[in-house]
């Protein structure tokens, strides 16, 4: 999939349907809280073999059940990409199966 730079409109727009995300820093960010630090590193495979298959990786976190997530795209310059918001998307649906 290629990638864009989302104008502002369009990325209030996806943040409105991502819930628990916020712009922190020019960075979509959340902070996951499992119920145990293997089910944290469960979903964190799930989500590492997700980004292989499409290229697009997260700056990530973990502290034993807590994983904090920052996605931006530096290909473009650092900004905030349509890449991004499919790969917030995908983690969120992860960690309903987890
Ligand atoms: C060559 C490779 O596909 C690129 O460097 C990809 C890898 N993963 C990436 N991940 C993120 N988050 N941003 C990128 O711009 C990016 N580029």
């Amino acid at each position: 999939m290629s990638g864009y730079k989302l104008n502002e409109v369009e990325l209030q727009n996806a943040i409105s349907n991502l819930p628990g995300w916020t712009v922190k820093e020019g960075k979509l960010h959340k902070e996951y809280k499992f119920s145990s630090f293997a089910e944290a590193m469960g979903w964190m495979v799930s989500v590492a073999i997700y980004t292989e298959k499409i290229g697009h990786h997260p700056i990530w976190l973990n502290i034993y059940n807590l994983v904090q997530v920052d996605l931006m795209t530096y290909d473009l310059g650092n900004v905030i990409s349509n890449l991004d918001v499919e790969l917030a998307k995908k983690m969120d649906e992860l960690s309903k199966s987890v």
